[in-house]
């Protein structure tokens, strides 16, 4: 709706106003930060001038402590000051290009209508209570976001305010100046929707602040429950809800939240840096970012060589004539579902009583401390102490025999050997070193003791070293082999699933399980059961630093992750994101009903919000993607309309690589700053890359590929999950290389990342996800017959 010139006049004016306002502020204020930096940096260097140290007597020792902790004080006063200015300063100058956004007139009853402007930040009057801007955080802006023009109220600490919004209004401000401005009657105006979507990508996700949609509110803003769900269609805005949920609760909770305290797990390092600017932008620190495959790096490479999971997907998209290949798919579903990890925790509760598996401790070629003699141990302990506790036990017991060995080891004849290769001198060095080492370590060390005794102490104590550490590192429990017995003894795995718990193929997945452990190898399905169960006999490492973990691409995690992180962070909410229909790995969970994601917390603790409204890609794309999903009629496009996707067959490769060069170069000269060559494999993108590489300018991605970037990408399918691009052209959309029922997703999802362009290729056959699309809504085109037929 557009406005009256008299009201734009005045809006203008408004704008000049609060930009001069910012201006004078800022030059108030940024002398100040620079003189309070300075003395900053004054204290800190000549800290020690103004402190008289002087420890002679007890009170010189007080005056001392006195004055040091003043000058600590002086400096740490100094420094939130400075901290606080130049946040402040920071703040306002992110504002004087676009101050606010948004405009409500709001009234409570009985009181005069409030104009309560929107922006990034707020900013206030000299007085320093009335707002000329009001972050889009506080409670009062919910009412931008939630209710269109009429009756509306807005929840604060102190009650539920209840009026009329009068009037809604929206702006661009760009560089100072207004580009745009409407006064809206729906909830955040399509008008505004439409000029922010039909932009181009970045390389980087942008805010949306301005258009955040009523049903996103509702998960920026939830802070009710321990876990939220969101499930939403490709492109319905769950990640950029989630940043600015992150933005929203580190504001809400300045004073005792902060962002080291939250955690994302993204789908890989790569979406890292597509979403790293995102909170900075809103002038929030970034959160830690990790990938769930980082953590089990973290822990286990030690000790395995790990399967990621691309290397995983990889395998499950080539090489299905392979031998076993079967098995392995049976497997990576069975290990990653609820049945196993309740197998997982039956055998834990039959540990208790019995099978604890423990290795060796071998020293010099000879058993020191057996297996045997330590199970006998272990199941010596009181039943009714955790397993935990019994391995915790058993570790301060090995240690007090390690002592008693250590002095029996120490008449051995090795030692007296090892005593002899030493000359005088050297025996000399070592004799004095040795003494000194023994009476740091025990002052009531006796120095009269014979210097041989001395000596055979210091060379057992050494040669022990690498026996304490495998104690204090609990490698005496033999992990591997506990896991590697539930593959190993079928009568014990039938007893633990109970009847009808074998899953199918079990045999195979037993062999290959076993084939992978005896050679040190962990496939990524057994990571997480394994580093589980491992946790459940030695205790759970927990990080309670943590409040708040957000995992994005949800479905692509299994039962046993959730477990683990819900563990792995006790005092943590969860928020958690994704779409049952992107789930492109084989142990994908649905979040929604009753699964795993749903029952972690149970019900009273747990929220889901679904969202339907697709904001990426123009309204034919949406149409053209949710037609290879039947029954996803729920999926609704935003009202953005462009070119109808194209499906090209070529007849043949080179007339396919002759049509994508020319089809790239002119989506570059309309414009389209970021596009993408999808491919399904990495094999596929390294041959696609090879074909192309003479004639365009590209960048091969990768799962090693840390950064996103504009430009040209080829990118195997899974790699682009969550990232979105101008233009996406599929490089093999034939019935070759997508065909099997679940490669339909992966389809599904390389098409969906397309915000304004879509073009697939096919050499023969079109794959039959394209051929169940209604021809109305794609433009089919063959090509290259005329020239290379
Ligand atoms: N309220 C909004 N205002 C403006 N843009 C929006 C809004 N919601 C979503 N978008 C845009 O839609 C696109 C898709 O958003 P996002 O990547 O957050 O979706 P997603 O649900 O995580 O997608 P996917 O599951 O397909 O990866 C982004 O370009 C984002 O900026």
């Amino acid at each position: 709706m557009s406005i009256a010139p008299k009201e734009r006049d005045l809006e203008l004016e408004r704008i000049a106003l609060v930009i001069r306002k910012l201006q004078e502020r800022i030059a108030d204020i940024e002398p100040s930060v620079g003189s309070l930096r300075d003395q900053v940096v004054d204290i800190r260097t000549h800290f020690w001038d103004d402190v008289t140290v002087n420890f002679s007597t007890e009170d010189d020792a007080v005056e001392t402590y006195l004055s040091m902790k003043q000058q600590a004080d002086l400096l740490s006063e100094r420094e939130r000051t400075h901290r606080h200015l130049s946040n402040q300063l920071k703040r306002m100058k992110r504002l004087v290009p676009s101050p606010y956004f948004g405009r409500i007139d709001f009234k409570e009853a009985g009181l005069p209508t409030e104009k309560v402007y929107i922006g990034v930040a707020s900013f206030l009057e000299d007085d320093g209570e009335t707002f000329l801007i009001y972050d889009w955080r506080t409670p009062i802006a919910s009412l931008y976001y939630d209710y269109p023009p009429g009756p509306a109220e807005y929840d604060t600490p102190g009650g539920l305010v209840q009026g009329t919004m009068e009037l809604k209004r929206q702006f661009v401000i760009r560089d100072g100046s207004l580009r745009f401005i409407f006064d809206t009657g729906v909830t955040i105006g399509d008008d505004l929707l439409q000029q922010v979507l039909s932009q181009g990508s970045d390389s980087q996700m942008k805010t949306i602040v301005a258009t955040i949609q009523k049903e996103q509110n509702r998960i920026i803003r939830n802070d009710r429950s321990r876990m939220l769900i969101v499930q939403g269609a490709a492109g319905s805005g769950k990640t950029s809800a989630a940043l600015q949920r992150v933005a929203y609760l580190l504001y809400k909770y300045r004073e005792t939240l902060k962002a080291d305290q939250m955690v994302l797990f993204s789908p890989n390092p790569m979406f890292n840096s597509y979403v790293s600017t995102v909170l900075p932008e809103l002038g929030e620190e970034n959160m830690q970012q990790t990938t769930f495959q980082e953590y089990l790096e973290h822990r286990l490479s030690r000790l395995f060589q790990l399967e990621d999971p691309f290397e995983q997907i990889e395998y499950l998209l080539t090489a299905e004539e392979e031998p076993g290949y079967v098995g392995r798919v049976s497997g990576i579903q069975y290990k990653a579902s609820s049945a196993f990890l309740q197998v997982i925790l039956n055998y834990k509760a039959s540990l208790e009583r019995e099978g604890m598996l423990f290795r060796n401790l071998r020293f010099r070629g000879r058993v020191l401390i057996s297996k045997d003699r330590m199970k006998e141990q272990f199941y010596s302990y009181d039943s009714s102490i955790r397993l935990a506790n019994r391995v915790i036990l058993l570790q301060e017991w090995l240690r007090s025999e390690l002592v008693a060995l250590e002095a029996v080891e120490r008449q051995a004849d090795w030692v007296r050997e090892e005593m002899d290769y030493l000359d005088t001198e050297q025996y000399q060095k070592a004799y004095n070193r040795a003494r000194k080492r023994l009476k740091e370590q025990d002052p009531t060390f006796n120095d009269s003791v014979h210097e041989e005794e001395v000596l055979r102490k210091m060379i057992v104590q050494e040669q022990f070293k690498p026996l304490r550490i495998r104690i204090k590192q609990l490698r005496f429990v033999d992990a591997p082999a506990l896991y590697g017995q539930l593959f190993e003894r079928r009568e014990l795995f039938e007893e633990l699933a109970g009847p009808g718990g074998v899953p199918e193929h079990w045999d195979d997945v037993c062999s290959q399980t076993l084939e992978r452990l005896s050679r040190k190898a962990l496939a990524y399905e057994d990571a997480t059961p394994y580093l589980y169960l491992q946790e459940l006999v030695e205790g759970f490492r927990t990080n309670r630093i943590v409040r708040h973990v957000v995992i994005d691409e949800a479905q692509d995690f299994s039962a046993f992750q959730y477990e683990f992180i819900k563990r792995l962070f006790p005092r943590s909410r969860l928020t958690v994101l994704g779409d049952f229909n992107q789930a492109i790995f084989a142990h994908a969970t649905s979040l929604v009903e009753d699964t795993p994601v749903a029952r972690l917390f149970g019900e009273e603790e747990t929220e889901t919000i679904v969202l339907t409204r697709s904001y990426r890609s123009t309204l034919e794309i949406v149409e053209f993607t949710k037609a290879m999903l039947p029954g996803m009629q729920s999926i609704e496009p935003f009202q953005r309309t462009g070119g109808k996707p194209v499906v090209l067959i070529a007849s043949s490769a080179e007339a396919r690589i002759h049509r994508i060069v020319q089809d790239v170069q002119a989506l570059q000269a309309e414009g389209m700053n970021s596009v993408a060559i999808i491919c399904k494999t990495a094999a596929e993108s390294q041959a696609a890359y090879e074909a192309l590489m003479e004639r365009l300018e590209l960048r091969l991605i990768t799962k090693d590929t840390a950064t996103f970037e504009r430009g040209i990408h080829v990118i195997p399918a899974y790699l682009a999950k969550g990232v979105e691009f101008d233009a996406v052209l599929l490089y093999d959309a034939s019935d070759k290389t997508y065909r099997r029922e679940n490669e339909r997703k992966l389809f599904y999802t390389a098409c969906t990342r397309a915000m304004h362009r879509l073009r697939l290729y096919a050499v023969g056959e079109l794959s039959p996800f394209v051929r169940v699309v209604d021809p109305g809504l794609f433009v089919k085109e063959e090509i290259g017959r005329s020239i290379y037929a």
